[in-house]
């Protein structure tokens, strides 16, 4: 049995949506790197599900699963893509996504990008999470990052240049993220400009992430080294970011582009 998937992306960042509102695909963490994996599968930085909302207010719920068959709690780049798949397919050009990380109001704007209310960053070294009680501002590690979650974890390492980007596998991996960590490297050109790269947990170096982006702005704001307005430069394209004062949410604005629909049949995938 054939079922539909859609391939979309925000700046290079990639996502296969499968739509399991008509009926749940039994996605395993097998099956799910199966049909990430770029050869062998659709191939995607993120494989991304739609479900009915449960939450008051919401008109999907969305989750978000890593080419490692890992969970994430937020996607950026893949909340404008929904968004903007909702409106293909509904005309609803305000939907509201529910996520593991909260409910994140969109919309378009008129020369026709994305915004995604993003919600508060958390700056507790508990929500981040880390594994112990450590200063987020400066983490104990080389390199002096700083950490906030989007609801997923993000380290940021203020940078002038990306050497370190090579180092983004064993950082992932280091003891004082107990679920691991997204690591962003970002290199301040002015306080209004980021420049931004980001070796992503259970995906490892891509094109753009805007969860990250998000954290990036948050961790530079908090360190005194950015605006609360940024432009985020990253290999793919460029995100806008707002860490409001007045309501401590962050706002993500970007592109959101449909590449193609497909059918795959899911019985050639592990179940
Ligand atoms: N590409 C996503 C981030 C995925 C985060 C995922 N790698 C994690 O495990 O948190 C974005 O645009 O925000």
């Amino acid at each position: 049995m054939l079922t539909s998937f859609y391939k979309m992306h925000g700046l290079g960042n990639d996502f296969v949506i499968l739509d399991e509102r008509t009926g749940d695909l039994s996605l395993t963490p097998a099956r799910i790197a199966a049909l990430a994996h770029r050869r062998r599968g659709i191939g995607c930085d993120q494989l991304v599900t739609l479900r009915a909302p449960a939450a008051e207010g919401a008109d999907v719920f969305v989750r978000f699963f890593n080419p490692d068959g890992s969970e994430a709690g937020a996607c950026g780049n893949a909340s404008r893509c929904v968004a903007d798949l909702v409106w293909r397919l509904s005309g609803n050009a305000t939907p509201v996504l529910q996520t593991l990380a909260g409910l994140l109001p969109t919309h378009r704007t008129p020369d026709g990008l994305v915004t995604v209310d993003m919600g508060a960053p958390r700056t507790g070294w508990e929500d981040v999470p880390l594994a112990r009680a450590v200063d987020t501002l400066h983490l104990p590690l080389p390199g002096d990052p700083a950490a906030a979650s989007m609801g997923n974890p993000h380290a940021t390492f203020f940078v002038s240049d990306f050497a370190m980007l090579a180092q983004g596998h064993a950082l992932e991996h280091d003891p004082l993220f107990p679920q691991r960590a997204n690591i962003g490297f970002a290199r301040m050109d002015t306080p209004e400009h980021m420049r931004l790269k980001v070796h992503e947990r259970g995906a490892g170096v891509t094109e753009a992430c805007g969860s990250g982006a998000c954290a990036a702005v948050v961790n530079a704001v908090r360190r005194g080294l950015a605006a609360r307005t940024c432009t985020v430069e990253l290999d793919g394209g460029t995100l806008h970011i707002t860490w409001s004062e007045q309501t401590n949410h962050v706002l993500m604005t970007g592109s959101a582009t449909m590449a193609f629909e497909g059918t795959v049949d899911l019985a050639a995938y592990p179940s």
